[in-house]
């Protein structure tokens, strides 16, 4: 019998299983993209069932690829897409309606209105979050509104909330086990990230009842176990993909930061076993949870990275392929400087104006494809220095560590040197790229004795570059004070 740990990552597009070893090498991998629904501006669902038969059909094809049975898999590790929500009947198992989608906006009115009446500090200072669409609590909210005497079935706790974790779980467990982790329960604005527990106040706030909600565990726990592949193996982890990510990246000691690059980017900075309160917009949220303890991070969430690159093949047809970018960039005529803020839903973090729009800036006649690339790509760094500045004021101190990377995007070359560039410190590219699904398989893995401890694992963690500032200070000032200024006008139109 061989030893594996079996990462599933249930991602916004794409759902992906990697088997990895006892030595924690990647063994096998298989994933599936599945289709994403847009039934009305800024609303984006995805079908539940969608969501649980890419897990199972990729985790199948992983163990087929590595020749393994259920006897040989010690541990399933969970990471997931984060926020997306879920309502599903207790007694039928059917979903109320179809996941409501993280990037989905349909709940801005609402959140518009708690701020109006002043209900934003009091979410602030529980959850950590600010009163935003993005979060699960109000789409829960909007689904519990659209269906007759919904509300009713879950006040006696006949409906199951759960984000995509606890869908999964439930579904693996076929409906024994209703459990999230703590990473996952932070991003619902439902829970008091200080006091370990749902808010009894958020939830008569947003009239979500609070016997709907799963159990809250750790993030190496015992989350039930599953018998769909054919025999038994224990889910033993769980968290917020970025959270994994985090975890993925040994990001374990205060003060150390990853940023992850894919379709957006997200930034956690752990700041250890203290939650800092943002007064730079960035959320505070739980970066793990280990024997009970949470270790809390600032989070910076950016909602076009990668994306930006999409558009100019997709939107634009600029390129065939995203690694295109790398030559366009280098080739760019270095006399221009356009400015692209790619706001197409709004910005994130640290500006949280979902209604503005993107806007390319410094425009001449000369300008062409080249230089249209090289604004995409620079302003995946512009983006990033603004969490980074948010994060150094919320942190009362302006040193600049290290900024480890991983995510899709961090392939390009050019990308990571503008990025070190302009934050003006060390972009570190770890050999294991999978760091998500690393992050899930540690904690599952390190649960069933497996793996080693956070000393150990972080010893494995391996350099593969690192990209060095070399651009001057002036300049690197200079340009990010005209973004500053495109961000501003932007957001005036
Ligand atoms: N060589 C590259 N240069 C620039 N962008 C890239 C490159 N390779 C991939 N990307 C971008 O990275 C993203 C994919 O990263 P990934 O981590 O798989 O994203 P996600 O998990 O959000 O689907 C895409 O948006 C793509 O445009
Ligand atoms: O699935 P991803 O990689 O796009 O990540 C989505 C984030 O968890 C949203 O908060």
């Amino acid at each position: 019998m061989t030893t594996y740990v079996m990462a599933i990552d249930q991602g916004t597009t794409s759902s992906r299983t990697i088997l990895f070893d006892a030595d924690l090498r990647i063994v096998a991998s298989a994933q599936q993209e599945f289709p994403q629904h847009f039934p009305a501006s800024g609303w984006v669902e995805h079908d539940p069932e969608d969501l649980y038969r890419t897990v199972v059909e990729t985790a199948t094809a992983a163990m087929d690829k590595a020749g393994a049975t259920a006897a040989d898999i010690a541990a399933i590790g969970i990471t997931n897409q984060r926020e997306t929500t879920l309502v599903w009947d207790r007694d039928t198992g059917k979903p109320l309606h179809n996941a409501i989608v993280w990037q989905d906006r349909r709940t801005a009115d609402y959140c518009a209105r708690l701020k109006a009446d002043g209900h934003e500090e009091t979410i602030t200072a529980k959850t950590g979050l600010i009163a935003d669409p993005y979060f699960s609590s109000t789409k829960a909210k909007w689904i519990l509104d659209q269906v007759e005497d919904a509300r009713d079935r879950a006040r006696i706790g006949r409906l199951m909330f759960g984000t995509v974790d606890s869908w999964l779980i439930w579904r693996l467990t076929e409906g024994r086990s209703h459990v999230t982790d703590a990473t996952n329960a932070a991003r619902t604005m439902l829970y008091d990230i200080h006091k370990g527990d749902w808010s009894s106040t958020i939830c008569e706030l947003l009239d979500v009842p609070r016997e709907m909600l799963p159990e809250v565990r750790d993030c190496a726990d015992d989350f039930g176990t599953t018998t769909v592949f054919g025999g038994d193996i224990p889910i033993l982890g769980v968290a917020g993909d970025q959270q994994a990510a985090t975890v993925g990246q040994a990001c374990f000691s205060p003060g150390m930061m990853k940023s992850t690059y894919g379709t957006g980017c997200f930034a956690l900075l752990n700041t250890g076993d203290a939650p800092v309160r943002s007064t730079n917009r960035l959320l505070t949220t739980i970066a793990y949870q280990l024997d009970g303890k949470p270790t809390y991070a600032l989070e910076g969430s950016i909602f076009i990275a990668g994306a930006v690159v999409q558009w100019l093949r997709d939107g634009l047809g600029l390129i065939e392929a995203a690694k295109e970018t790398q030559a366009m960039a280098e080739g760019a005529d270095a006399s221009q400087s356009l400015i692209l803020v790619p706001a197409f839903t709004g910005l994130g973090a640290p500006y949280w104006d979902p209604d503005c729009r993107g806007a390319v800036f410094g425009l001449t006649r000369n300008s062409g494809r080249k230089e249209l690339a090289r604004a995409a790509l620079e302003s995946v760094g512009f983006q990033t220095r603004d969490l980074l500045e948010a994060m150094r004021g919320d942190m009362g101190h302006d040193s600049e560590g290290v900024l480890r990377v991983d995510g899709g995007m961090t392939a390009s070359d050019w990308t990571m040197q503008f990025l070190a560039d302009i934050i003006g410190a060390p972009v570190d590219r770890p050999q294991v790229l999978e760091t998500t699904a690393l992050g899930a398989a540690w904690l599952a893995g390190m649960r069933a004795g497996v793996y080693p401890d956070a000393e150990g694992f972080s010893k494995g963690w391996a350099l593969e570059r690192r990209f060095e500032p070399t651009m001057p200070k002036d300049e690197r000032d200079t340009k990010y004070a005209r973004w500053k200024k495109a961000v501003a006008a932007t957001m005036s139109v």
